[in-house]
């Protein structure tokens, strides 16, 4: 059955029967879902019926849909093997008919692969957003986040691979910015975003070296400070806090004396968990 059809007969059903009608996506990594899901989606909006409510078209404006989908591909999405816009994510997409109208819709995601945050396969990449900033960002913001290029941070050259043939990071940025505008994202909304995605470059490059306390314990000690402050001017919180975090296992124990250190693999897991953290909000 073609797409379309596929999806006036479960607009039909809706009408005819009163329930819910599902359309799922499956298959295996690069079989199509994504494009013929946005193709359905289109076709949906544009074929959607003015409806008994006496609108002239539906409430949901088809530039507000596809904006969502551009932020959700930018920040979901990233190079694999298979696919070089590959889902990273799960995602239920409703739409929502009122007396046979498009009224709204919502988005719910689920499984975000956050562990490509902090880790990538040799030729693959983190999510497409962080290379975006990397190329996109005005250069005056770039200086003001202390952003150089992509091939800078640990988080993104894991992979070996910076770029896909094809995409301009750098115009995509613009295309993102252009999306969050049309969502409704304020500037001080944006920019905030912007600031965690380049806290969260920044954190990837703090390091650690081993060091033994006086009574002979293994400990940390933090490499590049300037990392670490300028997560902490990005994330506006005390470079100090930020360090108890990354070194001791008891950031609540103020004295001195109970503070526990760790040793190098537990301060990159602290690191590398409090970037995926970062994401995820
Ligand atoms: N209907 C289509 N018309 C043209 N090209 C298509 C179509 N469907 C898929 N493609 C091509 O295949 C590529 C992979 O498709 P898509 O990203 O939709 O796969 P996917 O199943 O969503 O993959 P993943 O599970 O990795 O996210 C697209 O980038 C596009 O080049």
């Amino acid at each position: 059955r073609h797409l379309f059809a596929l999806g006036d007969h479960a607009y039909s059903q809706l009408l005819s029967t009163g329930q819910n009608q599902s359309i799922i996506f499956s298959g295996e990594s690069a079989s199509g879902k994504t494009e013929n899901f946005k193709r359905l989606l289109s076709y949906l909006m544009e074929t959607a019926p003015t409806g008994s409510l006496g609108q002239k078209r539906p409430r949901i404006r088809p530039d507000q849909m596809t904006a969502v989908q551009t932020v959700l591909e930018s920040f979901g999405h990233a190079r694999t093997m298979k696919n070089n816009n590959a889902s990273r994510f799960g995602n239920v997409t409703e739409l929502l008919y009122k007396q046979g109208a498009l009224s709204g819709f919502q988005i719910k995601d689920f499984l975000l692969e956050k562990s490509r945050v902090i880790m990538q396969n040799a030729g693959e990449r983190n999510f497409h957003i962080f290379y975006e900033l990397c190329a996109g960002l005005p250069s005056a913001t770039k200086t003001k986040f202390g952003i150089k290029s992509a091939q800078n941070y640990f988080y993104l050259n894991q992979g070996k691979c910076l770029e896909i043939a094809g995409r301009s990071d750098e115009e995509r940025f613009t295309t993102v910015q252009n999306a969050l505008d049309t969502i409704g994202f304020s500037q001080d909304q944006q920019h905030t975003v912007f600031r965690v995605l380049a806290a969260i470059l920044h954190l990837g490059n703090v390091f650690f070296r081993q060091k033994k306390l006086p009574n002979e314990q293994e400990a940390v000690e933090l490499g590049g400070e300037s990392e670490i402050n300028w997560v902490a001017y990005l994330l506006q919180i005390d470079p100090d806090h930020l360090r108890d975090i990354l070194t001791t296992k008891d950031t609540e124990v103020k004295s001195e004396r109970a503070i526990v250190p760790l040793d190098i693999n537990q301060a990159l897991d602290v690191r590398d968990e409090l970037a995926q953290l970062l994401y995820g909000q």
